[in-house]
């Protein structure tokens, strides 16, 4: 569908990187701006009773924020388009827009506009911009085989906290449950694997498959991914535990890391035998070929996907 729809809208002549990746780059007469949009939805992205309104604030600014890094570039400003219900508190509108200010400081950005409209469902709508400094943007569609395929930020664990959360499991397994409230993408990895070399690069909404996928399919090649290069970290296997006990657990720690969107880590591809600061872990390298592999095989596993009924986006609650 997005395909169809971006082929509607021609470029001119200030366009210098239109719809497909992560955010577009719009030139002005003094400059590039670097431009993304992401939608939050109430039932969808987020539940008032499962997230505080702080909470939603930091989690709308950062899976905005989280696409401008994946640009290699540094954010800059925010505007938010809120759409409440009539009896929505104030106070909820005041949280959220703190939990907004303080994402944003985080990533140097600042917010400087919005529009408040009334809706039967609560719908935050973040615009972000950013600031390449000089530097090109690090596309999906660079990667080439021979790269390495590396990631920085957290993998799994927002999923993790979100299936606790299902299971009624609010207590307990701090990273995993802020992880989805509050994703923390590694900003200031953006802006360094472009000075890196990164070749490509993408923040991971909906799944680490998924979404190397996309970086697979925009630049022709395959991705093949080493399952041995993953650690779960103990957070994430102390949390499956828990699941299991509760007899929910339907993944590994490694499915969760695979598959589990939402914690905006960063994932590029850099010329082979670049020397990675420690925060990077390769995880595999790219290919002739298309698709992404795991071990050699095709996942059964790929990740969110708005319009596919699955264990994790059926409307349970
Ligand atoms: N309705 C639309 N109209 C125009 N362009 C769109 C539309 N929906 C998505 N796009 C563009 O398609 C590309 C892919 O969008 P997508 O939302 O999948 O990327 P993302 O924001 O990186 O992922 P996620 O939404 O999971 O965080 C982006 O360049 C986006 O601007
Ligand atoms: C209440 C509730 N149910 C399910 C989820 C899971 N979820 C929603 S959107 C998404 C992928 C990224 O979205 P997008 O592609 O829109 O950026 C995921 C993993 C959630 N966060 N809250
Ligand atoms: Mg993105
Ligand atoms: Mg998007
Ligand atoms: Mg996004």
């Amino acid at each position: 569908m997005i395909a169809r729809v971006t082929a509607r809208f021609p470029a001119t002549e200030n366009v210098l990187l239109g719809p497909g990746d992560d955010a577009a780059v719009v030139r002005a007469a003094d400059g590039r701006v670097v431009a993304t949009t992401d939608l939050l939805v109430e039932g969808r992205h987020f539940r008032r009773d499962w997230s505080s309104a702080r909470d939603v604030g930091h989690k709308a600014a950062a899976q905005n924020l989280a696409d401008i890094a994946a640009m290699g570039a540094y954010p800059t400003a925010l505007l938010v388009g809120f759409a409440a219900p009539a009896d929505l508190p104030t106070a909820w509108a005041d949280e959220f827009s703190v939990g907004l200010r303080d994402e944003c400081a985080a990533a140097g950005a600042a917010v400087v506009g919005g529009d408040v409209v009334s809706s039967d469902t609560l719908t935050i709508a973040i615009t972000a911009l950013g600031d390449l400094r000089g530097a090109a943007p690090v596309r999906r569609d660079g990667a080439r085989p021979g790269d390495l395929v590396a990631v920085t930020g957290n993998l799994g664990l927002a999923a993790a906290g979100l299936a606790l959360l299902h299971a009624g499991q609010a207590e307990g397994h701090p990273d995993c449950l802020t992880a989805h409230r509050r994703p923390a993408p590694p900003y200031p990895a953006g802006p360094e694997a472009a000075r890196l070399g990164a070749t490509a690069m993408i923040d991971i909404s909906d799944g680490l498959l998924q979404d190397l996928g996309h970086i697979a399919a925009a630049s022709g090649v395959g991705i093949a991914v080493r399952s041995a290069d993953l650690h779960p970290p103990a957070g994430l296997v102390e949390a499956v535990e828990t699941l299991i006990r509760g007899g929910n657990a339907v993944r590994s720690p490694l499915d969760y890391m695979l598959a589990g969107g939402e914690d905006h880590a960063l994932a590029a591809t850099f010329p082979p035998r670049t020397s990675l600061p420690r925060q990077w872990t390769v995880i595999g390298t790219v290919v002739d070929g298309d698709g992404v592999t795991v071990d050699g095989a095709i996942p059964k596993l790929s990740g969110w996907d708005h319009f596919r009924r699955t264990p994790d986006n059926s409307d349970r609650s």
